[in-house]
C-alpha cells in the first residue's frame, strides 16, 4: 500500500538538499548576500507545513484508500467505541505476536497482554484492513482504520460495528463485576466478588436447571427479542421466608452471566425524576435489583383506589414520591428502551403484599418461589459443607424423614453444618442436624395443634353464640 509517508519522505529528503546547498553558499558569498539567501531558505522551510498539508490534501484526493478515525475521548467524554476497538485488537494480536507487553491494568482480572508495535491488519469478508494507534503531538491517542474504498460500504455498514460489539464483549467479560448501590440519586460503585454460584445454589435441581436456561435464553436471545419487537429485558420476582437464598441467588444470577448488578434503594430516591435519572444511568448487561419490594415506598398501594384519586392529587404525590406508576413507567414503559440487555429482579418475603400490576406477567417474566430446605437442596448443602457426594450416608435417610415434616430455612440448615474451625466433621455434623430437626419438629408441631386448638375454640364460641341466638329466637 502506498502510503502518504512516502510522500513525505521524498518532500524531506528535497529539502534537506536545499539546507546542502545553503550551507555551501554561505561559505563563498559576501556578507550583504549571505543575508537575502538566509532570508530565501527560512521562507522555504516556512512553505514547508504547507507543503505538507497539500500533500495531505493530495494524497487522500487521489489515494484509493479511506481513513476513518476513532478517538480515545469526545470532548470531556471518553469514547467507548475507542476502548471496545482495544480490546478487539488486543484479543485479535495477542496469538500471532512475538512481541508482548504483560500488564496490570486496574479494574481486570488478572494480566492483560498487549502486542508492543501498534499497527494491527485484519481482514474481513475478503477486504483487508489496517489498524494504527496513533498519538498527536498533544498526547490525543485515536485508532485509525485504513481500507480500499472497495471495501467502504461493507466497513462502514457492517465491520465497524462488528468490531465494537465484539470489543465490547470482551471489554465487559474482562472487567471486574460491580455492585453500584444508589445514595439519592447517585449511584456508588464497589467492587463486586460474591461466591455465589448454582452450583452451590441449593434448590430442586430441575427447577434450578430451568432458571439456569431460562437466564441463558435470554442473554442469548438478541435477535429473537428484536423479532417480536419486545425491549431485551427480562424480569424475575423471588419470592419466600428469610434465609431461603433470594440474594444470594442473584449473585448467583450476576456471576453466572457475568453482569453488574445495581442495588436500588428505593426508600432514598425522592422522586420519579430521580428513580428516571438513576434507571437511565444505568449500563446494559446489569441486574437491577430492588431487595424487599413489599417494603419500599408508595409502591404497594391499591391501584384502583389511587384511580380515584383527584388528578391533582395524584400529580403532587408523584412529584414528591416515588410512585407505583413511576417504576411501572420504567418496567414496560419508554425507559426500558433506552438500555438494551437487562434484567430486573424484585425479592419480597411477603408475595401477598404486592400489586398485582407490579408482579403480572410480562413485567416480571419468571416467579421464583425460594422456600424451606428440601431433601434435595439439604443434599447439596451437605456437598458444599461436609463435602459429601455421595447421596448414601447412612444418616440421610433419618434427614429426609425428618425434612419432609420440618420447615428449615436453607440459612438455618447451612448454619448446623458449617465447620467450627474449619474442620470437617461429617457424622458430627450430621449428627448435630437431627437434633435441630428434631427440635424444630417438635416446636412446629406444638404450635400447629395450639393455632388449630385456637381455631377449633373460635370456631365453637361462633357456633355457641349462633346456637344461644336460635334457642332464645
Ligand atoms: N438456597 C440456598 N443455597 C445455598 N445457600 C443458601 C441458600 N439460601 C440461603 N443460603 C445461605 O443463607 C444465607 C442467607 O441467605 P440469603 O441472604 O440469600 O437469604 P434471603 O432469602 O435473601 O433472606 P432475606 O429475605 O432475609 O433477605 C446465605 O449467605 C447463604 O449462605
Ligand atoms: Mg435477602
Amino acid at each position: 500500500m502506498m502510503m502518504k509517508g512516502d510522500t513525505l519522505g521524498s518532500l524531506g529528503s528535497s529539502l534537506a538538499g536545499l539546507f546542502f546547498i545553503w550551507a555551501t553558499i554561505q561559505r563563498v558569498l559576501p556578507d550583504h548576500l549571505k543575508i537575502a539567501t538566509k532570508e530565501f531558505f527560512l521562507s522555504a522551510i516556512q512553505q514547508f507545513s504547507f507543503f505538507q498539508r497539500l500533500s495531505d490534501h493530495f494524497t487522500s484526493f487521489f489515494s484509493p484508500y479511506v481513513e476513518i478515525n476513532f478517538p480515545e475521548l469526545q470532548g470531556l467524554q471518553f469514547n467507548q467505541a475507542y476502548s471496545a476497538i482495544n480490546a478487539y485488537l488486543v484479543s485479535k494480536g495477542i496469538d500471532k505476536a512475538n512481541r508482548l507487553r504483560a500488564s496490570q491494568v486496574r479494574d481486570t482480572k488478572g494480566l492483560v497482554l498487549k502486542r508492543e508495535d501498534t499497527t494491527k491488519n485484519d481482514e474481513y469478508k475478503g477486504f483487508k484492513v489496517w489498524w494504527k494507534n496513533v498519538t498527536s503531538p498533544d498526547g490525543d491517542k485515536s485508532y485509525q482504520l485504513t481500507f480500499h474504498s472497495r471495501a467502504r460500504s461493507v466497513i462502514t455498514t457492517s465491520y465497524i460495528q462488528y468490531v465494537v460489539e465484539e470489543g465490547t464483549l470482551l471489554h465487559t467479560k474482562n472487567k471486574k463485576m460491580k455492585l453500584f448501590s444508589n445514595e439519592k440519586s447517585i449511584w456508588r460503585i464497589n467492587d463486586f466478588e460474591h461466591p455465589a454460584s448454582f452450583r452451590t445454589f441449593a434448590m430442586d435441581p430441575e427447577k434450578k436447571q430451568e432458571i439456569i436456561d431460562d437466564l441463558l435464553a435470554f442473554i442469548n436471545g438478541k435477535e429473537y427479542y428484536k423479532k417480536i419487537g419486545k425491549a431485551w429485558k427480562r424480569g424475575y420476582l423471588l419470592y419466600g421466608p428469610p434465609g431461603t437464598g433470594k440474594s444470594t441467588m442473584i449473585a448467583a444470577m450476576a456471576n453466572l452471566l457475568n453482569y453488574c448488578i445495581y442495588d436500588l434503594d428505593l426508600t432514598s430516591v425522592h422522586n420519579n425524576l430521580d428513580l428516571k435519572k438513576l434507571l437511565t444511568t444505568t449500563f446494559s448487561r446489569s441486574i437491577i435489583v430492588i431487595e424487599d419490594i413489599d417494603c419500599s415506598v408508595n409502591l404497594t398501594g391499591n391501584r384502583i383506589q389511587k384511580d380515584n384519586l383527584r388528578m391533582n392529587e395524584e400529580q403532587s404525590k408523584e412529584v414528591n414520591s416515588v410512585t407505583l406508576s413511576g417504576l411501572l413507567n420504567f418496567i414496560d414503559g419508554i425507559w426500558s428502551a433506552c438500555g438494551q440487555e437487562r434484567i430486573i429482579v424484585f425479592t419480597t418475603n411477603h408475595l401477598q403484599k404486592l400489586d398485582p400490576a407490579l408482579i403480572r406477567r410480562g413485567r416480571m417474566d419468571m416467579r421464583i418461589e425460594l422456600s424451606y430446605c428440601t431433601y434435595e437442596a439439604f443434599k447439596v448443602l451437605a456437598k458444599n459443607y461436609l463435602d459429601l457426594c455421595d447421596d448414601h450416608h447412612p444418616l440421610f435417610e433419618k434427614i429426609k424423614t425428618l425434612l419432609e415434616g420440618t420447615m428449615i430455612t436453607p440459612a438455618d440448615l447451612a448454619e448446623t453444618l458449617m465447620a467450627r474451625n474449619q474442620i470437617i466433621d461429617v457424622d458430627g455434623s450430621l449428627n448435630s442436624l437431627i437434633q435441630t430437626l428434631e427440635r424444630m419438629n417438635n416446636y412446629q408441631r406444638r404450635q400447629h395443634y395450639e393455632h388449630k386448638e385456637k381455631q377449633d375454640r373460635k370456631k365453637h364460641k361462633k357456633y355457641n353464640i349462633f346456637g344461644s341466638l336460635c334457642s332464645k329466637s
